[in-house]
Formats: C-alpha cells, structure tokens, sequence
C-alpha cells in the first residue's frame, strides 16, 4: 500500500508504528511494582499486549516499546518484546520512559525517529498509534478500525465507548479530603464519549503536536493527557471509531480481576468456574557478621545502601535481607539454594558474570530463575534481626527496590533481639524470608 508523499506528488510506501507506553509506576494497582511486570492472569500485562498484536491482520513495520527506568523492569520487559521480535519478525525497540505519560509518549517518538533514521519512512505516509499497556485486552479490531481510518485520511482518531453513568459536574473548590462536594450541574451525557487507546495519527501530525505542547506552559501541557487533546487544541480535527469493553484501562485492583475473569472466561481451555491452584511456600534464612571496625565496608542491606554504618562480612556485598529472599524463592519453587545456583562458598563461582552482583541483582536472577522453572511469584516476606541500621523510615523505599528486584510484592519488617545473642549484641545481622510461587 502506499500513499502520496508530502508535497512531491510521488507514492511512497505507508508504513505504521506503535508506541507502547509502559513506563507507569501503577501506584493505583498498588503491587509494589511498575504495572506492566503485574502479573494478569499469570503472566505480566505487557505480555497480553502482546498476544493481541500478534492477533493483528494488518501488521505494525516498527513497534516501540517505552519501559520503566529501573534495570530490572526494563529488562523483563524489554525480553518480551524480543520475545515478539523473534516470532513475529517485526522490529521492536525498547526505551526508558519519562515522568509521565506524555513525557514517556515523547520518548517513544524520539526512539521512533532514531529507530527508522535511515529508512525510507515519510511522516505524512506514516501512521503512528499510542497505546497504554494498560489497556492490555484491547481487541485486535480496535487496532484494525483505528488504523483504517487514519490511513483513509482522518489525521487523528480515538476509540472511545458511551458513557454509561449519569455524570455530574461538581463545584471546583471543594476542600480538599471534604467528604462531600457540591453539585453544580448534571452533564447531559448523550454526546459524552469516554476516550481509550490504541490512538491512531499521521507522524507528520504527532511531529507537529509535540512541537505545539513545547511552546505551553508547563501546567497547560500537563492538562492534555491524551494526544487527541494536543490535536484539538491545534484545531485539527479529530474523529472516533468504536472502542471496546475490553479496553478498559486496568488502574485498579479490582480492574485487575475484572480482567483476570475476562480471561478465566474467554479461554476455551479454562473452567468456567475459577481454579483453585495451591500456593508453594518457601522458607530462607541468612546471617552476616558485622566486619570488624579496623575493615571498613559499605553497609548494604534490604537492596539499599546505609551510609555511615560499617558493613556486613560476607563474598558479596553482605546483604543478608536479600539472600534470604534468594533461598526462599528457591525453596518454594523446590529448586535448591543459594548454593546450587550462584556457588556453595563464593557468590560467583558457579556462575563468574555474577561476581560482585549486588543482593537486589541476585534476587532478581533468583525470581528468573524460579520463572524460568515454571511458577508465578506471589510474594515474599522477610524480616531481618539486628540493632542497626534503623529501618523504619527507610522501609518503603527498601520494599520498592526489592519488589522491582523480584516482579512480585516484597514486604520487609525488622526486629532487634532483646539484646540477646549475636544480633542483640550488634556482631551481626539475621535475616529469615517466606515466598509464595505457584505453579503456572
Ligand atoms: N510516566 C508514565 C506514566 C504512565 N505511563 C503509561 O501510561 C499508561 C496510562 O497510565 P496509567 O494507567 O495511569 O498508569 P500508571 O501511571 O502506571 O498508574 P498510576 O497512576 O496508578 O501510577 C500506562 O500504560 C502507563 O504505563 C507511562 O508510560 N509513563
Ligand atoms: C490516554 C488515556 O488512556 C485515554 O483515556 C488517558 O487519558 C490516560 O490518562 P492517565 O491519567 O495518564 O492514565
């Protein structure tokens, strides 16, 4: 298929692009981790984004992928998309993304520039499609519709389904936290339209909207949340075609399970009734001795760095919080220990690129390792004994770095020993860990 090229007159191939945006931290889903990695019904929800695209009759030529910052999401992620990459021949490029989504939307088009540099692409004959992995179940046939419409010529097109609600306008200055706010107006909802993705655009398009929003103040640019807004507030016309129920945007927990009976239901193979499938738990312990004051070490423990504490002993860097997750992985997927995998006395022995692996990294090839055997990850607890360091105001931050180290929720609590023992007596640290996994 081609179109006329911009200005020459002359057809040049039409060429599509998707820009996956996945870089969101899904506070909302409260997981403990981007959204994305989130497991729906035993596999992330990237992944089901991708079982819809390779669904797709009409092909995308480039998709980019925008992913979280953090090493380890990226790379879990980023491995689906070469995973799609390979079976279905079509370049995926992966790219962290910004602080928000429409910063992430402007680095999937910057890597979109970079990704077909020096190809042939016009950006008038080239449509573009945005779409959050959040909207996971989004049907092949919304893709389909959007992509037809803008390669017959609407510059910008949006699915979006009717409003089912009665909506209200509320009065703006409501006090914030207010149990109550005031009704101003019901809003009547016959020409209402509730927005999804895929959101299709000519690139020429989408080039001159981000140019547009440079120009905005900050507080206005953050107003547009979509990029159909950035159309319409450049007066260009924008049109919609039927969204989906399935597009829903999954931002909630219950949204997750909404989706999760979508999929229990749709699939010929699974029971109507929902299975029940019986956790596996595991148990690890670890213990590290302070090193003594004439040696000092960095203290790293529960994945985060303790500055002015002297460090644990040990071949790595000591963190005895996450090897102990390590082993509670392993046990509960019954595949050994710390030991077998990563060297019986010397963290690295068996496998020398993991030398000098941090406890966060190691704990994250420990969770690939037990995805790798075949179960999903529930969560992991783990609760360390020691006098130092003070780990309560650190605790979010430090279940944050091992949740993302392992997909799947990590609790940490900690606890000091009465004074007693080695623990009580400050020579050293305890940790013991439980996971759940389940068998996929
Ligand atoms: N900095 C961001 C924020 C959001 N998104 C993406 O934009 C889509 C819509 O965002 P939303 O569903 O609100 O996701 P989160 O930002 O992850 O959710 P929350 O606000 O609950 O953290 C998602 O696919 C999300 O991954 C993104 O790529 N980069
Ligand atoms: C793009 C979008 O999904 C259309 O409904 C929506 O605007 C995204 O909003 P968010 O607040 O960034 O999730």
């Amino acid at each position: 298929m081609s179109r006329p090229g911009a200005g020459t007159g002359s057809p040049v191939p039409a060429r599509r692009a998707l820009i996956v945006v996945a870089a969101g931290s899904g506070e909302r889903l409260g997981r403990g981790m981007p959204k994305a990695r989130v497991h729906l019904a035993g596999r992330p929800i990237l992944a089901h984004v991708f079982d819809r695209l390779g669904e797709l009759t009409v092909p995308f030529d480039a998709v980019i992928l925008v992913l979280p910052r953090d090493d380890a999401s990226f790379a879990e992620l980023d491995a689906l998309g070469r995973g799609f990459s390979a079976d279905t021949g079509v370049p995926v490029h992966s790219t962290p993304g910004g602080d928000s989504r429409s910063g992430s939307v402007r680095a999937g088009l910057d890597e979109l520039e970079r990704a077909v540099a020096h190809a042939d692409w016009s950006p008038a004959a080239t449509t573009v499609l945005i779409h959050d992995a959040a909207r996971a179940l989004t049907p092949q046939e919304v893709y389909a519709q959007v992509i037809s419409a803008v390669e017959s010529g609407a510059p910008a097109v949006v699915p979006a389904r009717p409003v089912t609600d009665t909506i209200k306008r509320v009065h703006p200055d409501a006090p914030q936290h207010a149990q109550t706010e005031r009704v101003v107006e019901t809003v009547p909802r016959a020409a209402l339209r509730a927005v999804q993705t895929p959101q299709g655009f000519t690139w020429e398009l989408l080039q001159r909207a981000f140019e547009h929003t440079r120009g905005m103040a900050e507080d206005d640019a953050e107003a547009l949340t979509d990029e159909a807004m950035i159309a319409e507030d450049m007066g260009v016309e924008v049109s919609i075609v039927a969204g989906s129920d399935l597009a829903v945007k999954i931002t909630t927990p219950s949204d997750l399970i909404s989706a999760e009976a979508h999929l229990a239901h749709a699939s010929p193979e699974q029971p109507s009734m929902p299975q029940v499938v019986l956790p596996r738990v595991g148990i690890g312990h670890d213990v590290h001795a302070f090193a003594p004051a004439e040696e000092p070490r960095e203290l790293w423990l529960a994945g985060l760095f303790w500055p002015d504490l002297q460090g644990l002993t040990g071949h790595s860097d000591g963190d005895a919080v996450a090897h102990a997750c390590c082993d509670a992985l392993f046990s509960a997927a019954g595949v050994g220990d710390l030991g077998v995998h990563f060297g019986a006395d010397t963290i690295g022995t068996a496998r020398p690129e993991l030398r000098g692996a941090s406890g966060a990294q190691l704990l994250a090839e420990a969770a690939r390792i037990v995805r790798a055997e075949g179960f999903g990850i529930g969560s992991l607890a783990v609760q360390f004994i020691g006098r130092r360091p003070k780990f309560g105001p650190r605790r979010a931050e430090a279940e944050k770095v091992l949740s993302g180290a392992v997909g799947a929720p990590v609790a940490i609590s900690a606890t000091t020993s009465d004074g007693l023992g080695f623990t009580g007596r400050g020579e050293g640290i305890l940790a013991t860990a439980t996971a759940v996994v389940y068998q996929l």
